[in-house]
């Protein structure tokens, strides 16, 4: 198999203007057969209009494009039957009971999932008998989940799967893409929210203001905005005296009425460590009171890259 035919989004200075605003801005964006990637950003970050131009409902203003090794310009008819699409805002489904609505979207399919077998993992088997306009916002939006990979997609894209789900809602729906992942289907899913994409993504895209300011695994998202990671302790003096300058940054503070505590700012937390513990040792002190550590996580480096894309602005 060739790199190519490995890709499954191929993706390179992508832009789309609405008038003279730019809503995407020279993304360039790759995901593997088999991946699930977050698409992570806040509000209007452009989420939405990228995954609608991958799917070929909005053309782009410039940039090349590859879905499934196709251009979604193309918009082929065999092409469009290996994606499932749950977009944010799905049409009516008139006056149809949820079992009818699953079956009918089925039967556009050549090997569709069972109706029943569907609708139980969307966790709505109670409901299928109801009609679509008796369901509640959350039950809606499964529904949608439910209709948008019934044709066993190659490729899934979800904007905003959870969005407006009751916590169990959205567990049922994170269980829903690891079901898509063991079938090897590659998954791409927009959120605002930080969990999910920890929970489910191989990788991710943080997207703000049309931009991508980075990509990576969950881990080395973590690292990317050049946070160190935190130690804390209190209870030991001069710490300084065994962590030198070049492993890390010793700083004390004394809250009032408490003991003072001391944090060291680090991109060598173990060797700081393997240095701490026997200094506490010579201290009398065997079990390090307050000891905690910070690596950075993917919220640091979320809320640092859209903190300093806002101060651009
Ligand atoms: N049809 C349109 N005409 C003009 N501007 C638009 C249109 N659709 C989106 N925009 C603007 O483009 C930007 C990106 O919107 P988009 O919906 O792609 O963001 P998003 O990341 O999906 O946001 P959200 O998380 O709120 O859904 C926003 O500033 C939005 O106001």
């Amino acid at each position: 198999m060739t790199v190519t035919d490995d890709l499954h989004i191929d993706v390179h200075g992508l832009r789309k203007m609405y008038g003279d605003f730019p809503a995407v801005d020279s993304v360039d964006m790759q995901v593997r057969k088999g991946e699930v990637f977050a698409l992570l950003g806040p509000n209007g970050a452009g989420k939405t209009t990228t995954v609608e131009v991958l799917v070929g409902v909005r053309d782009r203003s410039a940039g090349t494009v590859a879905v499934l090794g196709e251009d979604p310009r193309r918009d082929a008819r065999s092409w469009r039957n290996r994606l499932g699409v749950v977009p944010q805002n799905t049409g009516d489904y008139l006056d149809l009971t949820v079992r009818e609505v699953v079956s009918h979207f089925g039967s556009f399919y050549s090997d569709p999932i069972p109706t029943d077998e569907l609708i139980s993992m969307v966790g709505l088997t109670s409901k299928a008998r109801a009609k679509t306009t008796s369901l509640s916002g959350g039950q809606r939006r499964r529904l949608d989940v439910a209709v948008g990979v019934v044709g066993r997609p190659e490729l899934v894209f979800l904007d905003e799967p959870t969005t407006g789900l009751d916590p169990e809602a959205r567990r049922e729906a994170w269980d829903l893409v690891n079901y898509f992942r063991e079938l090897g289907a590659t998954t791409v899913l927009t959120t605002h929210y930080l969990d999910e994409a920890e929970a489910l993504a191989d990788r991710a895209g943080i997207i703000a203001a049309g931009k991508m300011l980075t990509v990576g695994t969950i881990a080395e998202l973590g690292r990317t905005a050049g946070a160190a990671t935190l130690i804390s302790l209190t209870g030991l003096p001069q710490v300084e005296r065994v962590i030198p300058r070049e492993l890390g940054l010793v700083e004390t503070t004394r809250p009032d009425d408490r003991a003072p505590i001391t944090t060291i700012s680090t991109d060598h937390a173990t060797e700081v460590l393997s240095r701490l513990i026997p200094y506490a040792r010579e201290h009398g002190c065997h079990e390090i009171p307050g000891l905690s550590v910070h690596r950075p996580t993917l919220e640091d480096t979320y809320l640092r890259l859209i903190q300093r894309e806002d101060a651009k602005r």
